[in-house]
């Protein structure tokens, strides 16, 4: 399950300001892809043109054989079906009650009876780590409720795709570590294809099997978690690593003096790559590879100590790394979604 989407040569516009251009990339069946970028690089927008919400002005979507951009509205509603948004805040409706939330694409896009729409509501809410709290609406819950509830509204139509913007806006790390440990469990459960859009680096660093970046309305480079953790690209190597110096200023590309005063500068040594998440029962996802495997095959020497542990690795340049155990620990008052009983997960703090 989980299918492949082939992104080639997409150009978005407003107006005369270019978004991007020219974004070519696959993002791999049942893999888990991150999608980062500086602030206002286009990365929701991004999103929002794969599911068909804004249309591009050049480019296409392959999805099972069929360019997205070229659809026309009732066979692109049959396309959305297959997938599944989780936005920022979660688009909870705050007068909804938390099942009725969930339930609302069944009801809206099914035929299903009240009794068989309650079975998959249960689950994906229990799925997700939120079971009892069916009741609850969405302003007497935590942020991190708010998200897993949009996470299994997203979940309920069984989607093949799974679009996740900004899912740690407002968490603090250990709740950033649980969703991440979820998204783990889930894809491994689900084997959908997931693309996360993220700034925080060390979830970038331990949980995707793909990271893309976006840099200067155009795609700076995408592939194997490894291929971008251990490259030298500047602007890759500046975001991946949290580092003032290099291409990326306040104001997104520094200007020549800005250069200028940093030469000579030298750059920290590469940090370790860290394991990649795993599932909490041990069994491996679809899209994982042995630590190492990519970095073996294409003849590149990772930093020293790298695959030794989970820590991201980070040290200084704005982004502190550190290995955390967050044992038998409740998050928002409720387990950890797909992993009952897991009391034992390691996650990575910032
Ligand atoms: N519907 C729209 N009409 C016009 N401009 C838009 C529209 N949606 C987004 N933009 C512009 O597109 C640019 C990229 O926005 P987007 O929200 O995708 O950035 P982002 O990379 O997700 O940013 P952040 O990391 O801060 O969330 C911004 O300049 C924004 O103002």
């Amino acid at each position: 399950m989980g299918v492949e989407i082939r992104v080639e040569g997409l150009t978005k516009r407003f107006g005369s300001q270019t978004i991007w251009n020219d974004v070519t990339l696959t993002l791999p069946a049942g893999e888990i892809s991150v999608m980062l970028g500086p602030s206002g690089t286009g990365k929701s927008v991004f999103l929002k043109t794969l599911v068909g919400l804004l249309k591009p002005d050049a480019g296409s979507i392959w999805i099972e054989g069929r360019d997205l951009t070229r659809l026309r509205e009732h066979d692109l509603y049959e396309v959305r079906k297959l997938f599944g948004v989780l936005f920022q805040d979660g688009a909870l409706f705050g007068s909804m009650t938390l099942y009725d939330n969930v339930a609302f694409p069944l009801r809206e896009h099914t035929k299903k009876s009240e009794s068989e729409i309650r079975n998959i509501v249960l689950e994906k809410m229990e799925l997700v780590g939120l079971q009892g709290a069916e009741n609850k609406l969405p302003g007497e819950i935590s942020g991190g409720m708010r998200k897993r509830a949009g996470l299994a509204r997203a979940l309920v139509l069984d989607p093949e795709i799974l679009l996740i913007d900004e899912p740690d806006s407002g968490l603090d790390p250990v709740r950033t570590s649980y969703i991440n440990q979820l998204f783990i469990d889930l894809n491994a459960q689900i084997d959908a294809t997931f693309l996360i859009v993220t700034h925080d680096i060390n979830s970038t660093r331990t949980v995707p099997d793909n990271i893309g970046l976006l840099y200067h309305k155009h795609l700076a480079m995408f592939g194997p978690r490894e291929m971008l953790l251990s490259s030298e690209e500047p602007v890759v190597r500046q975001f991946l690593n949290a580092q003032t110096i290099g291409p990326i200023g306040m104001s997104e590309e520094k200007d020549a003096d800005e250069l200028a005063a940093e030469s000579g500068q030298e750059l920290p040594p590469l940090p370790p790559i860290p394991l990649q998440l795993k599932t909490s029962n041990g069994v491996p996802r679809r899209g994982e590879r042995p630590p190492g495997e990519w970095c073996r095959a294409n003849g590149v020497t990772p930093p020293p100590g790298s695959f030794e542990s989970h820590t991201a690795g980070l040290t200084g340049g704005g982004a502190q790394g550190g290995a955390a155990r967050v044992a038998g620990a409740e998050a928002d008052g409720a387990t950890a979604a797909g992993a009952p009983g897991s009391a034992d997960r390691e996650g990575v703090l910032s």
